[in-house]
């Protein structure tokens, strides 16, 4: 399956690079629009037959040394020591039996590929290395000292100069589907990449923005419904031609803008199945009957007479001949099928003149003389044998582009229908085009200048006016006296400053063109140029008495009416129509501009060897195919550049909506700017210009997932405030609260709905829930500050209570200390007394606990005879001081401990079932009745210890005084 991302991957092995001398000798510059489909337009076959440009010598050839360009260029032959590879710790030292091989660097070619250069040796570590033979080999890096590597390839020890060597991905990056995922990113690494995966039928790699498909000629299992229908549900998302097909029409929906598949690679290569193949998608979007659908039904009329049986290609679309055919070709199909099964006398000559409507000796006259005018005379001259020959095949051909372009006319009226219906198309066709870097200067964008080929000196050789080639050739084929010899001084004479042209002796000139020099033989080229059709053959149409000659006839003459208008006039009657030349430029122009207005979506075809076999990969020829069409410098282009873009209007409309605050005061730019930021895009993979956001490759990826995952999101906080605020109304209404909160069937619908892409309907009703449940938030959000300014106020009233219970607290610290100076000082001065006392006798202090003190009473029960009672009376009031002082310790300490247990209740830090403030009411009541009833006792104590002390001896003032002085003190 190509799309088997992450499939089992096989071990890596090494490919066995095959010479690269096995290019074929002349290829060609194959760049000419074959046809455009969908509401475009056929290039007729008969103009590639006059096409001047015929390739003489590609200027390649065997010898590969001789070319800078090439990343083997100077490579010296090698041979490599046959013995097996020396162990990783062994010594590959100076010392080591390997050759050493002297190896010129990879060309500069490589080393702008190579993203690093001193990697590998570092480490021990896998490492392409150059072969004399110009193939690349997987080698093993034993050791590196100085300059040079010891190299295990295969069952061979090689010293290589440790610079030539380019760095193995690691093989985890093995068959990776896009290119632009390789670590190390230069022409070895792609080849084998490309291999990897062509040796399992995985013939298609993204290559950046280009998709790359290599020519299996064998069927592979990636097509059919099951495949169209995995795409479109987007189950797999490998790179295939129907993910292209697929992103094109959806952006055509989604854009409105029209779509290209530009379809590019060298005969052979498998661009018009591959055109079939998208086509075939397409046309199954459309549910088989749509206008995708009616042109695939074309195609045989199309390949019938627009395909034939060339060397490169069994059903080439080009490079046929009606005329003539080289050996090994045939012409258009249509003939051998016209005359398959055809009687004899149909294929004769008599019948082209009964097929045309005309006469015998019209035709006979029309094709060996021609008519002119000389002053005011008309005269007929003969023509000779080969002038009759090239008139004859002139008409042929003439009638046969005419014959074409008048069937694709008729396809293209009876698809008319289908193109009203949509408005929008898409165009398939096979030329290839390069990302503008003007746009980035002009939207103020500050890019790293990515060194790229600039093909405009070459495009200036070719178009300029008036001295471009084109302009030259069609000047020197309207001069009487005008010959291929002259044509060519006249190049060399004004195109040498030009550093794309280089001219060469006799009627040879070179040209080197983005894919390599080629050189030009330019015999024939002003006589093809002209592609004369003489008046005579044209009247002769017009006389037919059959519809189409006649039409034919009319077309051609019109054309040459307009050339009368807009080109230059010339004496001679047949150089009044358009020259091929002017004709083909005229023809690419219009493609570009129709181009311009699209959307190109690039597939690169590749033909992997020449002989059309199945399982055949050279490398040299893959190699050759990606470097001529710039496959490995648009992935590097795709790395720093921004190829996706899209202006700020668009961006900010199209996912505006995901932003989480309201946005539609904004201007487009805040708004993109906003989603930017919102999703976290890293700086580095997008700028801002003054009109366009650009991104880098595989943004637009990224922005499918925002979209995705935000939709998502979305969903499921709906879905969460839905089931709360729905299960929140059941319990209110039902009062019940222990119901299931979800219902599961409405859950699963939600699941399957995030699978679904994201459409309007949708988009609009995920709104609409959004705002809902936003109202709904609003108002928890109300309750909530209601709630917290309630908790603010009990938070003040609890700081409130605070303070009073502090400042409570102090006023019994105060008292406390009070009562407690009070106690000492009485129990001090009744010590005294006693002390005085026990002076005149012996009896000792009784214990305080053979006494009893009713203070509450006011009475004091004594357990002795009067002659002891005043002793006895000192003893009890020491021992009621005593407990009223342990009394006063303990009391304040339980009211200390209740009082802090409170206010850890209160503030949450201890868990009690009782209400604080309940509780430190009534703590305070109980606190002042103690405190009276403490007051009072301590009070009546005093009393009566007063009064003892008058009775006992009322002349010691010394020992009263501390009575007076504590008299003074308040008790509250
Ligand atoms: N995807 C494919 N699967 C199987 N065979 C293929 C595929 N693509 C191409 N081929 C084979 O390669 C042949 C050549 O392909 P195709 O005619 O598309 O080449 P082309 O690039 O259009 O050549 P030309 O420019 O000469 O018209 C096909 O006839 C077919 O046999």
């Amino acid at each position: 399956m190509a799309s088997a991302k992450g499939s089992v991957l096989k071990p890596r092995v090494p490919p066995s690079f095959k010479q690269i001398q096995s290019l074929p000798a002349g290829f060609t510059f194959d760049g000419s629009p074959k046809y455009m489909i969908a509401g475009g337009t056929y290039g007729g076959p008969a103009a590639e037959d006059n096409d001047p440009m015929a390739v003489i010598d590609s200027g390649r050839g065997d010898d590969f040394d001789n070319n800078d360009d090439s990343p083997y260029s100077g490579v010296k032959p090698v041979s490599l020591e046959e013995r097996p590879p020396k162990d990783e710790n062994e010594d590959g030292g100076p010392d080591s039996k390997a050759t050493t091989l002297v190896m010129n660097s990879p060309s500069r070619t490589d080393i702008r590929w190579s993203d690093t250069t001193s990697y590998g040796p570092k480490k021990k570590l896998q490492a392409w290395c150059p072969l004399p033979n110009g193939d690349w080999a997987l080698g093993k890096i034993l050791t590196t000292s100085g300059l040079e590597s010891i190299i295990a390839i295969d069952e061979k020890v090689v010293k290589l100069l440790t610079e030539s060597l380019l760095p193995a991905n690691p093989e985890i990056l093995d068959g990776v589907d896009d290119l632009m995922q390789l670590s190390y990113l230069h022409e070895p690494s792609v080849l084998f990449n490309l291999q990897y995966r062509y040796s399992q039928d995985m013939i298609y790699t993204k290559a950046g923005p280009v998709l790359v498909a290599i020519n299996p000629f064998k069927e592979v299992p990636l097509y059919g419904n099951d495949y169209i229908e995995a795409y479109k549900r987007k189950a797999i998302d490998g790179p295939h031609v129907y993910a292209i097909a697929d992103i094109a029409i959806r952006e055509m929906i989604r854009d409105e803008v029209n779509q290209s598949i530009i379809i590019s690679g060298e005969s052979g290569a498998g661009k018009t199945e591959t055109a079939k193949i998208a086509m075939q998608y397409l046309a199954a979007l459309g549910g088989g009957s749509g206008i995708e659908y009616e042109i695939l039904q074309t195609n045989p009329i199309l390949e019938a007479f627009g395909n034939a049986k060339t060397l490169r290609n069994d059903n080439s679309s080009r490079f046929s001949r009606v005329v003539q055919c080289t050996e090994g070709e045939r012409s258009y199909h249509i003939f051998y099928q016209l005359c398959a099964g055809a009687p004899h006398c149909l294929k004769g000559f008599y019948n082209v003149t009964k097929l045309l409507g005309c006469g015998t000796g019209e035709l006979k006259l029309a094709l060996s003389t021609r008519k002119m005018k000389v002053g005011n005379d008309n005269i007929v001259q003969k023509l000779t044998l080969s002038q009759a020959t090239d008139t004859r095949d002139a008409l042929a051909k003439s009638i046969y582009a005419c014959l074409f372009e008048w069937l694709v006319e008729q396809i293209n009226k009876s698809l008319e229908a289908g193109k009203r219906r949509t408005g929008r198309s898409i165009s398939i066709l096979d030329i290839y085009g390069f990302e503008s870097f003007d746009e980035y200067i002009q939207d103020g964008i500050d890019w790293a200048k990515v060194d790229f080929e600039d093909n405009q000196d070459c495009l200036n050789l070719f178009e300029k006016k008036p001295l471009g080639l084109l302009s030259l050739l069609d000047e020197e084929s309207t001069f009487p006296n005008g010959s291929d010899l002259t044509f060519a001084n006249k190049l060399k004479q004004h195109l040498n400053s030009n550093s794309c042209f280089r001219g060469e002796r006799g009627k040879v000139f070179c040209v080197c063109h983005y894919a390599g020099e080629v050189m030009y033989d330019t015999s024939g080229f002003l006589e093809k140029n002209r592609d004369l059709l003489h008046m005579d053959s044209i009247l002769l149409l017009s006389s037919c008495t059959c519809r189409l000659p006649q039409i034919f006839a009319s077309k051609i003459l019109s054309q040459s009416d307009k050339v009368m208008v807009n080109q230059y006039r010339s004496s001679v009657a047949d150089s009044q129509k358009l020259s091929v030349a002017t004709k083909f430029k005229g023809q690419l122009f219009q493609l570009m501009h129709r181009l311009e207005n699209t959307t190109p979506h690039f597939i690169r075809c590749i033909k992997p060897n020449n002989l059309q076999l199945p399982g055949n990969y050279e490398q040299g020829l893959v190699l050759q195919q990606l470097r001529c069409c710039g496959v490995l410098e648009v992935v590097r282009i795709s790395r720093s550049g921004y190829p996706t873009r899209m202006s700020h209007q668009k961006f900010a409309k199209r996912y505006g909506f995901l932003l989480l605050e309201s946005v539609a005061s904004q201007d487009p730019l805040s708004v993109s700017v906003a989603i930017l930021h919102q999703f976290n895009i890293l700086p580095e993979m997008y700028q801002v210009g003054y009109t366009k956001l650009f991104f880098r490759a595989g943004q637009r990826q990224m922005k499918c997932r925002i979209a995705k995952k935000n939709y998502t999101d979305i969903l499921k906080a709906s879905i969460v405030i839905q089931s709360a605020i729905r299960g929140w109304l059941v319990r209110r209404c039902s009062g019940d609260g222990a119901l299931a909160p979800a219902d599961k069937h409405e859950h699963a619908q939600v699941i399957e709905a995030d699978q679904v892409v994201v459409k309007a309907s949708v988009l609009a009703e995920l709104q609409r829930r959004v705002l809902k449940a936003e109202t709904a938030l609003r108002n928890k959000e109300e309750e909530n500050d209601i709630l917290h300014q309630r908790l603010q106020q009990y938070e003040s009233r609890w700081s409130e209570y605070e303070q009073k219970m502090k400042s409570m607290e102090e006023v019994w610290q105060k008292q406390m200390r009070s009562l407690q100076s009070s106690l000492s000082v009485a129990k001090k001065s009744l010590a005294n007394d006693d002390a005085g006392r026990s002076s005149g006798s012996s009896t000792p202090l009784r214990d305080d606990k053979d006494f009893s003190w009713d203070i509450g009473s006011n009475h004091v029960r004594t357990n002795g005879q009067e002659s002891n009672g005043m002793r006895s009376q000192m003893s009890a009031g020491i021992s009621v001081i005593n407990r009223l002082a342990e009394e006063f310790e303990q009391r304040s300490q339980v009211f200390a401990d209740d009082a802090k247990f409170l206010v850890e209740v209160k503030s949450g830090q201890a868990e009690a079932s009782l209400n604080p403030d309940r509780e430190l009411r009534r703590l305070k009541q109980t606190f002042e009745s103690w405190r009276k009833d403490f007051g009072l006792r301590l009070r009546e104590t005093k009393v009566i210890l007063h009064k003892i002390a008058n009775e006992e001896s009322s002349s010691d003032k010394t020992r009263k005084k501390w009575w007076g002085r504590r008299n003074s003190t308040k008790i509250l």
